[in-house]
């Protein structure tokens, strides 16, 4: 593998020049350097923003995210940890996820009233499952989030243009903008499980939130069955594969979208079901066009089933092709915002196939059932008494 260097900032106070290097690892390099010698693209660094000063700063290293640690190149170790501690001397705390439940236990005992900025080297699912297990706090609190795109999807990250770990590095110490980060719900029928690996684990019992993504069909088939060890492994390939041996089912599931009270309805049956706030689910998958991760709305992406083999590859090219299915007749593009009433009618939900849901990554089964309601809305950036932003 051939070796480039990144320049990651100028330090102005102490004249430090930082790159990055990265080949199978990656290094921090640190030079003297006169101002005037280095090129202007290069971010000047005069002070820290104030998520890395006056937050309290928590690294959540989520392990098994992306390909897993298991590889040679380490962000944390070869890079946060040199340039925070000797560097620019941030203080963080650092956790690294043990199991599959480190995140929630550690979301569950979160109990800190200061400010809080909580970096997550991780994919969508981690930050999800953060929201998710938080108990309701006292008082309010702030935590300011902020994503590497560490994960295989990362579409919370791609939202707000990061598309790999060493840009993410430069933003994250150089941006001083943050925004709140919208939140969406979800209410699943009573005897809906969390499924891990085709495994049930926790039922669910309360609405869930939802950062980028909530999928029915063949989205969430696709990945409901990459979840597995031996596909985990490709990295972002393991969706297109699992993708394909979706395509030699037929993906027909049953019901109707409806807005408002039935002002809108969409029938089905569905090949396709998805309402998103992302703009894209990978760097060249642009499920959304009109989608804004700091907007507080929705976007409902959806097609028909058909009796051809080829449709869904069809429009699925398109959403490679920046995104041009949304002009294409049979795919439904609608934005759904605060306050408007939003219901699924999903039917027949025996096999287990057809009541898998994604939510931003994590699988949930439905009860099996004839005929089941969710119910979806828009809110705001609230949640158990804490105001989530994002540093964008
Ligand atoms: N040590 C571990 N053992 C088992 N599971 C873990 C461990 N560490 C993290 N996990 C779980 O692995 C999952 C990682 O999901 P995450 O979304 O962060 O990455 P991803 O699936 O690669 O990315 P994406 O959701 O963007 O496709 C989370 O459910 C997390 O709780």
């Amino acid at each position: 593998m051939t070796s480039t260097t990144k320049d990651l900032v100028y330090i102005t106070g102490t004249s430090q020049l930082v790159q990055v290097t990265s080949d199978t690892s990656y290094e921090l390099v640190v030079t003297k350097a006169d101002a005037d010698s280095i090129g202007t693209e290069i971010p000047r660094l005069q002070s820290l923003p104030t998520h890395l000063t006056t937050n309290k700063v928590v690294i959540l290293d989520s392990v098994n995210s992306g390909t897993g640690r298991s590889t040679d190149k380490n962000l944390y170790e070869q890079l946060i940890k040199p340039l925070f501690d000797n560097v620019l001397r941030v203080k963080h705390e650092y956790i690294a996820t043990v199991s599959a439940e480190t995140i929630t236990e550690y979301a569950h005992k979160f109990d800190n009233d200061e400010p809080t900025t909580i970096i997550f080297i991780s994919g969508d699912t981690s930050v999800n499952e953060f929201i998710n297990g938080l108990e309701e706090s006292q008082h309010s609190s702030t935590i300011t989030i902020f994503p590497f795109p560490s994960g295989t999807g990362n579409s919370l990250a791609l939202s707000i243009d990061l598309t790999d770990e060493v840009n993410a590095l430069q933003k994250l110490i150089t941006s001083t903008k943050v925004s709140p980060l919208n939140l969406y719900e979800v209410e699943f029928p009573k005897g809906s499980y969390y499924l891990v690996r085709d495994e049930k684990t926790t039922e669910i019992t309360q609405p869930l939130k939802f950062l980028v993504v909530l999928s029915w069909a063949f989205h969430a088939s696709l990945v409901a069955d990459s979840d597995t060890p031996e596909l985990r492994k490709f990295g972002l390939e393991r969706f297109k594969k699992a993708a394909f041996a979706n395509l030699e089912q037929e993906q027909k599931y049953e019901g109707e979208f409806i807005i408002n009270n039935g002002q809108t309805t969409i029938s089905g049956p569905f090949a396709y079901w998805l309402i998103t706030a992302s703009k894209r689910f990978e760097p060249t998958f642009e499920i959304s066009p009109q989608g804004d991760i700091l907007e507080d709305s929705l976007y409902l992406v959806s097609f028909n089933t058909e009796d051809n083999g080829t449709y869904i590859m069809d429009i699925m090219g398109k959403v490679y092709s920046n995104g041009s299915h949304i002009n294409d007749h049979r795919v439904s593009y609608k934005k759904l915002q605060k306050h408007d009433t939003l219901t699924l009618k999903a039917r027949n939900l025996i096999s287990k196939q057809k009541r898998r849901f994604c939510l931003d990554g994590s699988i949930i089964e439905l009860p099996a059932t004839e005929e089941t309601e969710l119910k979806f809305s828009v809110s705001d950036n609230v949640y158990k008494n804490r105001s989530i932003y994002i540093i964008n």
